[in-house]
């Protein structure tokens, strides 16, 4: 296995704020990596130390195996990203801005241009100027930007926040296709998980400042099970009632969700014994835990009945 990025130990802090601590992950050539957490829990941070638009007070960091100054700024060259808004001049078209990309980061391939406006869709935009482009149309110029100079190891903030369905799919299916046609490495933080997840093959959760988990799409599918999604006015007594009904295995997720586990006793009876404790059942039903409640628990474990 070919190790694309490697970090060690990496923490950064702004005054006394530690926004990472102790970080290390890492990234194998063909991977797919989503990077997972809630607003301030470090993604950025991480993306602008890889990129060296910020420095970490710690730790080490290996692009492609690199990691000295010099040798590292030339490994950034097989790197595209679009980091936070892309960067693009408000007043020039989508062709013009890519032609001055180009100029600026020394490409001199002539096709370069064409192709990479044709693989986001933006070919047909014409006297458009970026002032005037939808935010999709934004985001996929700043794709095309991060994929002039046909990089090894792309890297994605939040690139699909605020777009519309179909446009999600657009962008999910143009990652896919990078990965698997050009074996692009890809590393893409977002909020929007069930997307994340439809094209991710490794995830790391990060939570304020720490890496708290990371897994495989694999190890996932193995892990994830079935349980009953049980909302409730009054969980703690219904968490009681569920233990002397020999269920041992639950969560009280928020005040009024309680996830169950274990299936050894039939969801009518469950209903029966509440209904005479005079709990108001809001939902009773069978779930697959997926990526959005996986990490809605991980980052908020809640009330751990037996349960790992
Ligand atoms: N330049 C800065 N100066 C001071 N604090 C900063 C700076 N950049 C980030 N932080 C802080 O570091 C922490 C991590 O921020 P970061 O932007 O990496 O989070 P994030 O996971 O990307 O969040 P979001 O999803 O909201 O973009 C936050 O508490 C943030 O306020």
């Amino acid at each position: 296995m070919h190790t694309v990025l490697e970090l060690r130990d990496i923490t950064k802090k702004f005054g006394h704020q530690v926004a990472l601590n102790h970080i290390s992950l890492s990234i194998q050539r063909g991977d797919i990596y989503g990077l997972i957490g809630r607003n301030g829990a470090g993604k950025t941070t991480i993306l602008k130390i890889i990129v060296r638009l910020l420095q970490q007070d710690r730790g080490d960091i290996l692009l492609f195996g690199s990691s000295t100054k010099k040798d590292y700024f030339k490994q950034l060259k097989r790197t595209g990203s679009v980091i936070e808004t892309p960067v693009a001049n408000n007043q020039l078209t989508a062709e013009q801005n890519l032609i001055y990309y180009c100029k600026m980061k020394g490409i001199v391939d002539k096709n370069a241009v064409l192709e990479a406006l044709n693989f986001v869709g933006l070919a047909n935009t014409g006297k458009k100027k970026f002032k005037n482009f939808s935010l999709g149309m934004k985001q996929k110029l700043g794709l095309a930007i991060a994929l002039l100079s046909k990089p090894d190891f792309l890297i994605l903030d939040e690139p699909i926040n605020g777009l519309d369905p179909i446009a999600i799919v657009e962008f999910r299916n143009m990652l896919i296709k990078l990965n698997q046609t050009q074996q692009m490495t890809i590393l893409i933080s977002s909020h929007v998980l069930g997307e994340l997840y439809q094209m991710s093959t490794r995830f790391g959760i990060i939570d304020n400042g720490s890496i708290i988990k990371e897994f495989t799409k694999e190890e996932f599918e193995t892990q994830s099970r079935e349980y009953i999604h049980l909302q409730v006015d009054k969980p703690n007594l219904a968490t009681t009632i569920l233990n002397q009904l020999g269920i041992k295995s639950l969560k009280v997720v928020d005040s009024k969700t309680i996830n169950i586990y274990d299936f050894s006793v039939d969801n009518t009876e469950i209903v029966k014994q509440l209904t005479l404790a005079h709990i108001k059942i809001s939902t009773i039903v069978k779930e697959h835990i997926n990526l959005e409640s996986y990490f809605k628990t991980t980052i908020e474990p809640g009330e751990d009945i037996n349960h790992v």
